[in-house]
């Protein structure tokens, strides 16, 4: 270990990761020539459909944990709150439903993948909610969903004609009641319920009385939108007789009405993100905030989930022996900078595992912050539990899983600290913050409260307020595992993935690829 980390000490800083380090000056000229750059739509194949689709939808849905501070609306005080949306608040009908049907088109997408529910036939009734439906099937169009309509009542002013142009000029298919397949469930994955809002009354006429039939009998597939209010169902009991539907998810818009306190389906979400304070303030509303960009936000409960049922089928390119750079570091810089290019979140993230001296094992995330044919290195503190575990045990295992692309990689090695000098330079070019967090945490320690922290980075923060250098604990420094073996990891179908193992055999510097069964 001693002569290792004295070899190391002569080495310069260009391991440290940027988009394309230059390629190791030790490998053979023609295995540069292999060296691709990706751009992003050469990557975008590589991603299985469901990543795709999360670049379409929003990136985090926060969920209301408390469902009992979201208001709910009687009948009265939600037209109410309409007439004043669309009267003093200068709000027109035809933005509102716009906005009311791209909320409900961005919720459906953020639980239903349209690489598994792609069918989508949206059943529209005679009045604004059916307008919500007709604008959600045009967005969901867009999303890359196949939709259906179905708008047996149609009323002939400009907003809706409009709508039924827009949706004929993108080739959507209107159905007639006649035609619709008595068992809607060969035809469809989901049906979004716009047929009655919040000024439904009275028992459902024809022909909705027999739409609304048909709906009841479907079983799990397809799955029920309902936009508002689950049609049928009275907009402040609910459905009293409970006969009704039971929508898999409700899309409330502006606030839940007082039928949704019956919901008890696992998806309610809620849309209609142009509520001003004045309104808010006028009818008490609580509502809860939206993330980020969202047109919709979860109200209630997640959803319960069978655990034991959880799986993804992975589908993906092949890994073929004869496709692979015969350098596995060649062969990790290629799907390195596809994932960076791919955008996926912290690809340097990787889970370092070490064992101590009772060969007692412990894994954590660690950064990768460079790699190169000498090894790949991470910055901590050499005190910690895994520096103690590496200085009784200095082999390590490294873990990356580049989730959205279907990819593991394992590399497996010796590990030696990198030089005093090329810590001095990573440790200096951190934020400030981060240099001071790593003199106060004397990691792995127990610490008796937050204060304790807290109190000293203050501290130091006054201390170097004035920009002078911040020196580096002697306790924090590199990693560096030189590699024995890599494993690359391609999921398929059924399980039975692609494996491709390089490994060395003692003193022999070829790297032979074995494929593993999966
Ligand atoms: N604030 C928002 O977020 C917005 C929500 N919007 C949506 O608008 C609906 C409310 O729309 P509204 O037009 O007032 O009402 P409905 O869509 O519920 O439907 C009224 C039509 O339905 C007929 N109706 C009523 N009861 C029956 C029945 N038992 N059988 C058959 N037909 C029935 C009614 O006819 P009537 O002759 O009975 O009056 C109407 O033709 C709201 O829920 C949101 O989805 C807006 O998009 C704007 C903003
Ligand atoms: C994504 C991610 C990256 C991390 N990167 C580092 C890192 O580079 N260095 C580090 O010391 N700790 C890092 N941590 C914290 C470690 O996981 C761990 O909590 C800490 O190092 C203490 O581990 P130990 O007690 O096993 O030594 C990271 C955590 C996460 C979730
Ligand atoms: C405790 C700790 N140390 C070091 C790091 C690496 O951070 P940086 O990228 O600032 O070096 C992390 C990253 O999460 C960390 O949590
Ligand atoms: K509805």
């Amino acid at each position: 270990m001693r002569s290792s980390m004295r070899r190391v000490t002569t080495m310069t800083f260009s391991f440290l990761l940027q988009s394309s380090p230059p390629l190791p000056p030790v490998l053979p000229k023609p295995l540069l020539s292999h060296e691709h750059r990706y751009s992003l739509s050469s990557i975008l194949p590589l991603l299985t459909q469901r990543s795709r689709l999360r670049t379409l939808s929003t990136k985090s849905i926060p969920i209301m944990q408390d469902s009992t501070s979201v208001s709910y609306l009687s009948q009265r005080e939600a037209a109410e709150i309409d007439e004043t949306l669309m009267g003093p608040l200068g709000f027109s009908v035809d933005q509102l439903m716009e906005l009311a049907g791209l909320s409900v088109a961005t919720s459906v997408a953020e639980v239903y993948k349209p690489s598994e529910y792609s069918r989508v036939l949206a059943i529209c009734g005679p009045g604004n909610n059916g307008g919500d439906g007709l604008v959600a099937a045009r967005h969901l169009h867009h999303f890359g969903y196949k939709p259906s309509i179905c708008y047996p009542k149609r009323t002939p002013k400009s907003l809706y004609t409009g709508l039924v142009t827009q949706l004929e000029s993108l080739s959507v298919p209107f159905v007639s009641v006649d035609d619709l397949p008595e068992d809607l469930s060969k035809d469809f994955d989901v049906i979004i319920d716009a047929i009655f809002g919040f000024s439904f009354h009275g028992a459902p006429r024809p022909p909705f009385d027999d739409i609304i039939r048909r709906l009841l009998s479907l079983q799990k597939r397809p799955v029920i939108v309902s936009v508002d209010i689950p049609s049928g169902w009275h907009v402040e009991e609910g459905d009293n007789e409970g006969g009704g539907i039971k929508p898999d998810m409700l899309v409330s818009l502006t606030a839940p009405k007082l039928c949704a306190k019956r919901f008890c389906g696992p998806h309610h979400f809620l849309g209609g993100r142009f509520v001003p304070p004045s309104v808010a303030e006028k009818y008490k509303l609580e509502l809860p905030s939206y993330p980020g960009t969202s047109m919709c936000v979860r109200i209630g409960k997640p959803p319960k989930v069978d655990i034991s049922a959880m799986r993804v089928n992975y589908v993906s390119p092949e890994l073929l022996e004869d496709q692979v750079e015969s350098y596995p570091i060649l062969q990790f810089r290629k799907w390195f900078d596809e994932a960076v290019a791919a955008g996926l979140r912290e690809t340097n993230a990787m889970a370092l595992s070490t064992t101590n001296k009772d060969r007692k094992p412990s894994s954590r995330m660690v950064l990768l912050k460079g790699f190169d044919e000498n090894g790949f290195v991470w910055f901590t503190n050499y005190e910690s539990k895994k520096g103690s575990d590496l200085s009784e045990n200095p082999f390590a295992a490294l873990l990356f899983y580049w989730e959205d692309m279907n990819r593991q990689v394992r590399i497996e090695g010796a590990v030696e600290r990198i030089s005093e000098e090329e810590s001095e330079t990573y440790y200096h070019s951190r934020p400030r913050g981060s240099q001071i967090g790593a003199i106060v945490s004397k990691q792995s320690s127990v610490v008796s409260g937050r204060h304790v922290l807290y109190d000293e980075y203050e501290e130091l923060t006054k201390k170097y307020s004035d920009g002078s250098v911040i020196p580096k604990p002697k306790n924090w420094g590199g990693f560096r595992l030189k590699p024995n073996l890599f494993e690359f990891w391609q999921g398929q179908p059924s399980r039975l993935h692609d494996r491709l193992q390089y490994s060395l055999q003692e003193g022999n510097p070829a790297w032979i690829i074995r494929r593993l069964a999966p």
